[in-house]
């Protein structure tokens, strides 16, 4: 094999974005041991070029060559400081130094080293307690950690102060002098790059020129760097007639592979520096933290108390005409005592109004039908009930099953008006009605062998197959409510801290570090599953213990299901930091995808009455079947061979291979911005 000449070399580079080129037939020579500084104005495709060079940005067209062949022996400085601002410098050191397979030894005795080297607070320092120079040089101790032989470094002194960056190059130069490394930086300051060994002009993603500064400023005939970089641009513009039209096309002739060994797909010491990393998270964000587990105790406590419990002190009017009086008029006996069969003084409608009355439901007497039709207008009450005049003695008649004379049928007849405008109110009061009407009848025919037959309905409910008819809406809503908690928690967890990581750059720099995007993953479950559990214990102490809901089926079975969902979300969280590159739009996809799901999991109303379209959508969506499935097993106690219950496992599991798949496509195709 040929000696490298060059310890980096690239070759007619292309690179485009939205068919703009931001590297345009780009090459360049940096010789090892060297400090080569490239110059050029904000958005001239500086930052793109050491994406190429660190793999993480790939070109469309050209060649790199470099004499470093893994990213160990690359040291990259990106342009955000990308520090957790709660963290030590020493916990930074260590994460580093551990996907770098340092031993805690050789990075604490580095660190000390560097420390020294750069001026550096104490290791135990938090970083949001620095200065904004403090932290750009705790930056460039990161990248220097592991002592690498190329050093890549974007706009190390922008916007820190003059003796500073003063500070900085004399380390940068000392290191190439005697320690033999390369250092490739950019910077927008023309004077300061003077210093550098090279120099490489650069404008709209074309190297205008490289050569050493005193070089370039006698073969130009200009006594500053500034006026090379003028005269070149003037040229530039002159020739720009002379852009090569066709570039787009050649820059997509061939893809360049990585340049740099592939990152192992995962990495142990890489995945345990996550996981450290993310315990050092947990314990410098301990309101965060007490906020994750303290959210699925008071969604599970607020869903239980408002929503689904029959409501109580419901009031309706009553004018009951065969009591001149009004109930004040009925025997005290009635209040107090079980049902008597002498009935012969007493009128029915004390006995039904007391039942009413049994079932919670105010009553209020009023003196006509107009005043009492008007107390509902007012919205003072809910309905009026009427007895007619003489409704004892026609009930009795019905009773007799004298069912052919109108008169008697009509005037047995509780007369209602309702105000129906909140249908589950008006819906409660007529089923408290009936019940309460149906029972007095009941009792009747039970205890004094009246004829009731006639007036009960044709219809009798036998013991429930599942379930029972006290179950209230709350119960029957929990196995939906549990599975979307279980389902969302994850996702905001796992959007809100790796969106965080990623818009900061702190992800970038792990890839570059030589994080894979396996052992990001791997490294986050552990932290995940850590909070699900603890979570997914909460949801169930709170909805099968202090609340009391239906669970007659498995358990375990319940609660594997309920993990799977958890795993899934989790995905699912996967997917929207893939997708999304700031926490704007990752929350806007992550609420906009809530209501859908929710309204299609048959929580809210069952999947049998939606528009028929989106009844085949709810089947395919992810939780629909897992409801179900919750549902079959805490109230009907079906195993997990019964159809509804394995195939809403199926689908959950399905779902996250998805979830995966997609996230993994975005990696691929979108990637991450540097
Ligand atoms: N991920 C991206 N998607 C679309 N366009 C991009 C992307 N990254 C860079 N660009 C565009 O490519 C061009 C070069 O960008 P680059 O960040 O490399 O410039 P730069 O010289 O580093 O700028 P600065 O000095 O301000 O950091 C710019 O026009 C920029 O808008």
């Amino acid at each position: 094999m040929p000696e490298l000449k060059y310890c980096v070399e690239v070759i007619e580079a292309y690179k485009f974005y939205n068919r703009k080129a931001a590297l345009n037939k780009f090459s360049m020579k940096v010789e090892e041991g060297t400090v080569y500084a490239l110059l050029g104005p904000s958005g001239c495709g500086k930052t793109t070029l050491l994406g190429a060079l660190v793999d993480r940005v790939q070109l469309d067209s050209g060649l790199i060559k470099m004499a470093t062949k893994s990213t160990s022996e690359i040291g990259y400085m990106p342009q955000e400081v990308a520090l957790y601002p709660e963290f030590s410098l020493k916990e930074h050191l260590m994460y580093y130094g551990r996907i770098y397979s340092m031993t805690t030894v050789a990075i604490l005795s580095k660190s000390e080293e560097l420390r020294e080297f750069l001026h550096l607070p104490p290791l135990n320092t938090i970083i949001k307690n620095m200065s904004g120079g403090e932290q750009r040089r705790v930056s460039l101790c990161i990248t220097l950690l592991h002592n690498p032989k190329l050093l890549i470094l974007d706009e190390p002194t922008v916007g820190v102060d003059v003796v500073l960056a003063n500070n900085i190059w004399q380390n940068l130069l000392y290191m190439s002098r005697n320690e033999g490394k390369t250092i490739i930086l950019t910077t927008h300051y023309i004077e300061e790059a003077r210093r550098s060994n090279t120099i490489g002009l650069m404008r709209n993603g074309i190297l205008l020129t490289q050569d050493s500064p005193g070089t370039l400023m006698e073969f130009h005939n200009c006594d500053n760097l500034e006026h090379v970089f003028l005269k070149l641009c003037e040229q530039n513009l002159e020739g720009f007639d002379n852009y090569d039209e066709n570039a787009e096309v050649k820059g997509h002739e061939r893809k360049p592979g990585k340049h740099l060994k592939k990152t192992k797909i995962l990495n142990v010491h890489c995945v345990s520096a996550h996981i450290l990393k993310n315990l050092y998270w947990m314990r410098r964000n301990i309101p965060h933290m007490l906020f994750t587990f303290a959210l699925p105790v008071i969604q599970c406590v607020l869903v239980s108390m408002t929503v689904g419990e029959t409501p109580s002190k419901l009031s309706l009017a009553t004018v009951t005409s065969e009591l001149p009086k009004g109930i004040y008029e009925c025997s005290e006996s009635i209040w107090t005592k079980p049902l008597s069969c002498d009935l012969n003084d007493v009128p029915f409608s004390c006995y039904i109004i007391k039942k009413i009355m049994d079932a919670s439901i105010s009553i209020t007497q009023y003196a006509s039908l107009e005043e009492a039709k008007r107390s509902v207008k007012k919205n003072y009450q809910w309905g009026v009930l009427y007895f007619n005049k003489d409704y004892t003695a026609s009930l009795k008649e019905r009773f007799s099953l004298d069912l052919k004379n109108d008169t008697i049928m009509e005037n047995s007849e509780i007369k209602i008006w309702m105000d129906n405008s909140d249908t589950v109110i008006s819906g409660i009061l007529k089923t408290t009605i009936i019940k309460s009407l149906f029972d007095f009848i009941g009792e009747l025919s039970d205890k004094c062998s009246w004829q009731t037959k006639g007036a009960a309905l044709p219809i009798g409910y036998e013991e429930p197959v599942y379930g029972s008819y006290e179950t209230t809406y709350r119960q029957s809503m929990t196995p939906a409510n549990a599975i979307l908690f279980m389902f969302y928690f994850p996702i905001l967890f796992t959007a809100g801290a790796l969106i965080t990581e990623k818009s900061s750059g702190l992800l970038s720099r792990g890839l570059v570090a030589g994080l894979s995007w396996l052992d990001i993953a791997i490294g986050h479950m552990v932290l995940q599953y850590i909070i699900l559990i603890v979570q997914l214990i909460f949801v169930w102490i709170i909805f099968y213990y202090l609340f009391s809901n239906i669970m007659i089926g498995d358990i375990y079975l319940c609660l594997l299901l309920l993990f799977l969902v958890g795993t899934c979300g989790m995905f699912h969280g996967f997917t929207i930091v893939a997708m999304c590159d700031d926490f704007t739009s990752a929350s806007c996809l992550a609420f906009g995808r809530y209501f859908p799901i929710f309204l299609m999991s048959g929580a809210v109303w069952p999947v049998e009455g939606m528009h028929y379209v989106l009844k085949i959508i709810s089947i395919y969506s992810p939780l629909t079947k897992a409801v179900e499935a919750f549902r079959a097993v805490s109230v009907r106690g079906w195993t997990q061979y019964h159809p509804t219950v394995y195939s809403g496992m199926i689908t959950v599991v399905v779902w996250t291979v998805i979830y995966g798949f997609i996230t993994i496509l975005f990696i691929k195709f979108k990637g991450i911005k540097l």
